[in-house]
């Protein structure tokens, strides 16, 4: 058995992370995040005073993703993507049936012979299922870019004035319990059946909304969804999990620009042949 503490935990996936790093040019990347910085004192300088700000809108979320951007070698570089897959395995541990249903998914669909590709994502559906599921009730960002409205505009009997702010809470329409049945559940099935055709790309359905909608969603949201269901089907298929405590996992939400929890410590021993691991 190998004993995972956090910081390995972050590690071992910043170490995947890396590969991606490796396409971002340091160097550009720290600059540019050095002058939206300067761009959001600036603008929260002017917010404080009371007057426009439209670069507290702009810099706000991409400070929240800056970590990412930055290819600087701290864990917190990987955040939104760190955040879903630890929420993720924290709400499979709690769950030893969805672990064994994405277990028998994965040997079904790719054995034990061979390394989970890229490819082999489209039919990992319980996976998917399982990621919709964990966004749905634990949404790295829970709530969504400030935006302004341009005019005085009448929503559901309230009248807003032209420049007043909205920020959504997307955890709230994510466990609406008109639209969700048992909205705190965790219950991946949700996605196989009753809300089968609901996608999380923010372009058709407004119930679920962990990417944000509209012109200023996320545009990291088809390399999020890649990289966590990549690294989640390679870790699953890989290792067999279990928690390090009988206790049951701390759920608790820390605070800060993303939902993160409390550290997470795991057990993990091999799936597979020895083998497997000494060539990839
Ligand atoms: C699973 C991972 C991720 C989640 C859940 C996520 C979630 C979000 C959310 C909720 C917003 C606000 C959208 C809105 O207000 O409508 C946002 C904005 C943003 N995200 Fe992500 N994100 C993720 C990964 C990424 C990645 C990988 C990148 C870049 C490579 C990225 C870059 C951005 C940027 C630049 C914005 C600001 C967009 C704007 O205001 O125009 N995100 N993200």
């Amino acid at each position: 058995m190998i004993y995972l503490t956090t910081p390995t935990w972050n590690h071992s996936l910043n170490s995947q992370m890396d590969l991606v790093a490796n396409y971002l040019n340091t160097t550009t990347i720290g600059l540019l995040s050095l002058i939206l910085f300067c761009f959001f004192v600036y603008g929260l300088f002017k917010f404080s005073q009371g007057k426009e700000a439209p670069t507290v809108a702009c810099a706000w979320p991409i400070l929240g993703h800056l970590p990412l951007l930055s290819g600087s070698k701290t864990p917190h570089r990987t955040d939104t993507i760190n955040t879903v897959i630890t929420w993720t395995i924290s709400l499979v541990l709690r769950n030893p049936l969805v672990l064994e249903k994405v277990k028998d998914e994965l040997d079904i669909y790719i054995g034990k012979e061979k390394c989970v590709s890229e490819y082999d994502i489209s039919k990992l559906t319980y996976l998917q299922a399982i990621v919709k599921e964990s966004l749905r009730l634990y949404p790295p960002g829970p709530l969504s870019t400030p935006r302004e409205f341009t005019e005085n505009w009448t929503l559901r009997g309230y009248n807003i004035k032209k420049g007043t702010r909205l920020i959504t809470n997307l955890w709230k329409i994510h466990t609406d319990n008109n639209v969700w049945e048992n909205p705190l559940e965790f219950k991946p099935e949700r996605f196989l059946t009753t809300h089968k055709d609901i996608d999380v790309k923010g372009h058709h359905h407004f119930e679920l909304l962990p990417f944000g909608g509209g012109r200023r969603m996320c545009p990291g949201t088809y390399f999020g969804l890649q990289m966590v269901h990549f690294i989640l089907a390679s870790f699953l298929h890989s290792f067999e999990i279990l928690s390090s405590s009988p206790d049951p996992i701390d759920m608790t939400e820390t605070f800060g620009l993303t939902n993160t929890n409390t550290p997470l410590d795991i057990l993990i021993k091999p799936r597979l042949s020895l083998s497997y691991y000494e060539n990839n």
